[in-house]
C-alpha cells in the first residue's frame, strides 16, 4: 500500500490539483495565463484551490467576510438615502398618477357613452344567461346525448336533478325579481338625483356586461414599453458591438468572459448594471467607445453613462443606462432658488448627476476651475457658485466677468469688487482686487498664528473665527469668468498669475478661495502652476485631451474621465472632479438671468439684515490707490514726457522696465507693438540721426497715446 508516510519519494497528491496541472501543462501556447475556473469565481467556487496555490491559512476566512463586508449591499434602495431624492421621487410617482386621472377624468364623459352604447347589448347578455341558468340550459347537451343513445336510466336521473335544480333556481330568480321591484318602487320615490344614479348605476353594470372581450373601455393613459428594461443579454450585445477583440475573444472562449458581480436594478430613473469586463479589458477601453456602447444598447447617447469604480479594479464598469436624455431631463430646481441661505463651511448645492440625485460642492479650503469650449454653459456653473456663495451673508465676493457681457451682473448688488469689461480696466481692476487678496495673505497668516491654540487649533479659519468680524477672517471668494483674458495680457498677465497661484496655494487655510473659468485652457491662458494645484475642477465639453487634462488634471483623460465625450447639447454638463470621492457627471443648476437677480436681491436684503454689505454693493468706490497705474497707456505716459512728440520702441520698453520691471521685463519692441494694436494705436517709422548716420526705426507718436487716453476717459462710465 502507498502512503504518504511510508513511501520516503512518493507524496500524497490531490486529485483536484493533479487535474489542474494537468489542464495547465495542455493548456494553448496563446493562452499562457488563461485563469483556472477558481480565479473566476466566486462564492463556492472561490475556496477551491490552484495546484501552486499555498493550502489558505485558517484566518482567511475573516478576509473573506471582510471582502464580503466591503460588497455589502445597501437595506434602503438608493432613492431613500437622500432626502432631496425621495422627495424628487415621490414627486414624480404622484405626477405620474396625477397624470394618469386626470387623462381618465377628461376623457369620463366618453366612457359613459360608450357604457350607453353597450348597455343594451349587456342587458341582453344578463337576461339570456340568467334564463339559461334559470333553466339550466348547460345540462341540455348532456341530456340529448342521453336521448340519442337511449339510455333511459341516464336520462330519467338527469331530468330528477335538473328538475331539482330548476325548482330551486327559479325560488331564487322570483326572489331576485322582487328584490329589483322593491327597489324600483323604491328608485321610483327617491329624488331625481338618486333615480339619475341609479339609472347611471344600472347603465354602467349593463355597459360592462356588454363589453365586447377585444375593445377595453377605458383607453390607455401611458404609451407602454417605451424604455426598454435592461437586461444582461443587452448590455453583453452592447458590449460585443465595441469592437474591442479581448471582449469578443473571451466572449467566443467561454460564456461566463463578461459577468455580473450584482443584478442589475433600477437606480433613479434608469437602470444600473455592474460588470466585469474581461480580463485586460478596461473601463477607459469602454468609456472611449461610448458612442458604440450606445448604439448596442439602441438608447441616445445622453442616457447612457459608463463609468470606473475607483475602490475596484480597472475591469469593473458601473453602466448606467437613463430613461431620458441627461440634456433633456427637466431641470431640478436649485434648493436656494427662492428661500433659504448657503454656508461656505457646508457643501453648496450645485446640481444634479445623471441620476437626477443632488450634486454639492464644497468651496471652503478649495478653489474652482471651470473650463470649456465656448457656450456651453461655464458662466451660467459660475453663476450658480456665486449666487451659494452670495447667500452666506459672511462670505466677502469679489467678481470680475471678463467677456464685458454682464453674464454675472447680479454680482453688482452683492459684491465687495466687481468689474465687467473686455478692456484693460476690468482687467486692471482685477490685478487690483488681486493684490489687495493676495496682501490679505500675511494679514490672515499673522492674525492666525497669533491666535491662541484652543481657539484656532488647526491653523485654519473656522466657522467660528470667520464670524467673528473683528479677526477679518471672513471667507473672501475671488471669482474670475473669462481669466484667459487676464493671464495672458501683456501688462498684466505674469503679475495676475504670480498673485492667482499665491492664493491658490496659500488662500484656502486662510479662508480664501479663487474661482476661475476659461474658455481657452492652454499653457498659456492658465498657467500650469494655476491649474495644477487646483482642488476643485468642473469641465464641460473640451475638444481634445490636452484642455481635458489641463481643467481636470493630469491623467484625467488616461483614467477615463473624458470631457470630450460630451456632444454639442450637453449644455450644463461636465465632469466635477474633486468635490466627491469620485469624479461625477453634474449638470449644473440652471439660473437665468432674472432668476439670478431675484436671488442677489435676496442675498442682498440678508446681507443688508446682517449689516454686511460692503464695497462696491454698498456703493463704495474701490480704493486701488495701493497698486500702480492701471493700465499701459497710462505707464507710457509716465515715461514718455510730453515735449517728446516721437519715440523708438525700444527706448519705451526700456523705460516701462524701469517702471515696473514685474509687468514689463524682459518686453521687446515687437511686444509693445501688439500689445497696443488693442487700442488702435500702430507703431510708426522714426527717422534718428545717430553718429551722423540717418537711423529708422519703429516706435511710438505721443499724441496717439494720449488721444487713446481721451477716448478711454470719455467712454468710462460716470458715477
Ligand atoms: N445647466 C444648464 N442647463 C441647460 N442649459 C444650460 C445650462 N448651462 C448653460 N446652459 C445653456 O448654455 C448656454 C451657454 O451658457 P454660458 O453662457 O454659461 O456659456 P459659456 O461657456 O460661458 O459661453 P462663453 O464661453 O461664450 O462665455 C446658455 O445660454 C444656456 O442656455
Amino acid at each position: 500500500m502507498i502512503d504518504g508516510t511510508d513511501q520516503r519519494d512518493a507524496r500524497v497528491v490531490s486529485l483536484d490539483r493533479a487535474r489542474d496541472r494537468d489542464r495547465r501543462q495542455h493548456a494553448t501556447p496563446d493562452a499562457p495565463d488563461e485563469p483556472t475556473g477558481a480565479d473566476q469565481s466566486d462564492g463556492d467556487e472561490a475556496t477551491r484551490l490552484l495546484v501552486d496555490q499555498a493550502e489558505p491559512e485558517r484566518g482567511d476566512w475573516l478576509a473573506e467576510l471582510a471582502e464580503r463586508n466591503r460588497r455589502r449591499r445597501p437595506i434602503l434602495p438608493g432613492w431613500l438615502k437622500s432626502r432631496q431624492e425621495a422627495a424628487e421621487t415621490a414627486k414624480w410617482v404622484a405626477e405620474y398618477y396625477a397624470h394618469i386621472m386626470a387623462y381618465q377624468a377628461t376623457r369620463s364623459p366618453l366612457y359613459l357613452l360608450r357604457l350607453a352604447a353597450r348597455s343594451p347589448r349587456g342587458a341582453a347578455l344578463v337576461i339570456g344567461g340568467a334564463h339559461r341558468w334559470v333553466f339550466d340550459a348547460e345540462g341540455e347537451p348532456v341530456r340529448m346525448a342521453a336521448v340519442q343513445r337511449a339510455d333511459a336510466e341516464l336520462y330519467l336521473k338527469l331530468s330528477r336533478q335538473r328538475d331539482a335544480r330548476v325548482r330551486l333556481r327559479v325560488v331564487v330568480a322570483l326572489v331576485a325579481l322582487v328584490v329589483l321591484m322593491l327597489a324600483g318602487i323604491l328608485v321610483a320615490a327617491a329624488p331625481t338625483w338618486a333615480q339619475w344614479a341609479a339609472l347611471a348605476l344600472l347603465v354602467g353594470v349593463l355597459g360592462a356586461a356588454g363589453a365586447p372581450a377585444d375593445r377595453p373601455l377605458i383607453d390607455r393613459a401611458v404609451v407602454p414599453g417605451r424604455v426598454a428594461r435592461l437586461d444582461s443579454d443587452i448590455v453583453l450585445r452592447a458590449l460585443g458591438a465595441l469592437g474591442i477583440a479581448e471582449i469578443n475573444k473571451a466572449r467566443a472562449k467561454g460564456a461566463d468572459a463578461v459577468t455580473f458581480p450584482a443584478p442589475i436594478t433600477r437606480d433613479g430613473p434608469g437602470w444600473r448594471a455592474e460588470v466585469d469586463l474581461p480580463y485586460g479589458v478596461t473601463v477607459t477601453d469602454v468609456i472611449e467607445r461610448r458612442d458604440r456602447l450606445a448604439s448596442g444598447l439602441r438608447r441616445p447617447l445622453g442616457c447612457v453613462w459608463p463609468e470606473p469604480v475607483s475602490d475596484e479594479h480597472p475591469g469593473r464598469l458601473v453602466l448606467w443606462v437613463g430613461d431620458r436624455d441627461m440634456s433633456k431631463a427637466p431641470h431640478t430646481a436649485w434648493p436656494l432658488m427662492t428661500s433659504g441661505r448657503a454656508d461656505l463651511f457646508k457643501p453648496l448645492p450645485f446640481g444634479t448627476d445623471q441620476r437626477g440625485r443632488p450634486v454639492s460642492i464644497p468651496l471652503m479650503f478649495a478653489n474652482l476651475l471651470i473650463g470649456a469650449i465656448p457656450r456651453m454653459g461655464k458662466t451660467f456653473a459660475l453663476r450658480v457658485v456665486m449666487l451659494a456663495a452670495a447667500l452666506d451673508v459672511l462670505a466677502e465676493l469679489r467678481v470680475f466677468e471678463l467677456k464685458g457681457t454682464g453674464d454675472l451682473s447680479f454680482a453688482q448688488k452683492v459684491a465687495h469688487d466687481y468689474a465687467s469689461g473686455a478692456d484693460d480696466d476690468a482687467i486692471a481692476a482685477c490685478v487690483a482686487s488681486l493684490r489687495e487678496v493676495y496682501g490679505e495673505l500675511v494679514t490672515r497668516a499673522k492674525t492666525i498664528s497669533g491666535l491662541p491654540k484652543d481657539i484656532c487649533p488647526e491653523n485654519k479659519v473656522t466657522p467660528e473665527l470667520a464670524a467673528k468680524r473683528s479677526l477679518g477672517l471672513h471667507p473672501v471668494v475671488v471669482a474670475v469668468d473669462e481669466c484667459q483674458e487676464l493671464f495672458s495680457h501683456p501688462v498684466h498677465g505674469e503679475e495676475a498669475a504670480k498673485l492667482c497661484e499665491g492664493l491658490i496655494k496659500r488662500g484656502p487655510a486662510l479662508g480664501i478661495i479663487l474661482v476661475l473659468a476659461t474658455q481657452r485652457p492652454d499653457a498659456k491662458s492658465l498657467p500650469t502652476g494655476i491649474s495644477a494645484n487646483v482642488g476643485i475642477r468642473f469641465c464641460l465639453r473640451v475638444m481634445g485631451q490636452v484642455e481635458n487634462d489641463m481643467v481636470l488634471g493630469t491623467s484625467a483623460y488616461k483614467n477615463g474621465v473624458r470631457a470630450t465625450t460630451f456632444t454639442a447639447k450637453d449644455k450644463g454638463i461636465g465632469y466635477l472632479v474633486g468635490a466627491a470621492d469620485d469624479p461625477q457627471i453634474a449638470r449644473s443648476a440652471y439660473i437665468d438671468g432674472p432668476a439670478a437677480d431675484a436671488i442677489a436681491d435676496r442675498a442682498r436684503a440678508l446681507r443688508e439684515a446682517a449689516g454686511r454689505l460692503s464695497g462696491f454693493a454698498a456703493g463704495q468706490t474701490p480704493d486701488r490707490a495701493a497698486g500702480p497705474a492701471v493700465t499701459l497707456l497710462d505707464d507710457i505716459a509716465a515715461v514718455v514726457p510730453p515735449d517728446e512728440t516721437d519715440v523708438w520702441s525700444e527706448t519705451v520698453v526700456a523705460r516701462l522696465a524701469e517702471l515696473r520691471p514685474e509687468a514689463y521685463r524682459g518686453w521687446e519692441p515687437k511686444q509693445l507693438a501688439a500689445a497696443l494694436a488693442p487700442h488702435g494705436i500702430d507703431t510708426v517709422q522714426i527717422g534718428r540721426r545717430v553718429n551722423g548716420r540717418f537711423v529708422n526705426r519703429r516706435g511710438i507718436n505721443r499724441d496717439a497715446i494720449t488721444r487713446a487716453l481721451t477716448e478711454r476717459d470719455h467712454a468710462r462710465p460716470t458715477g
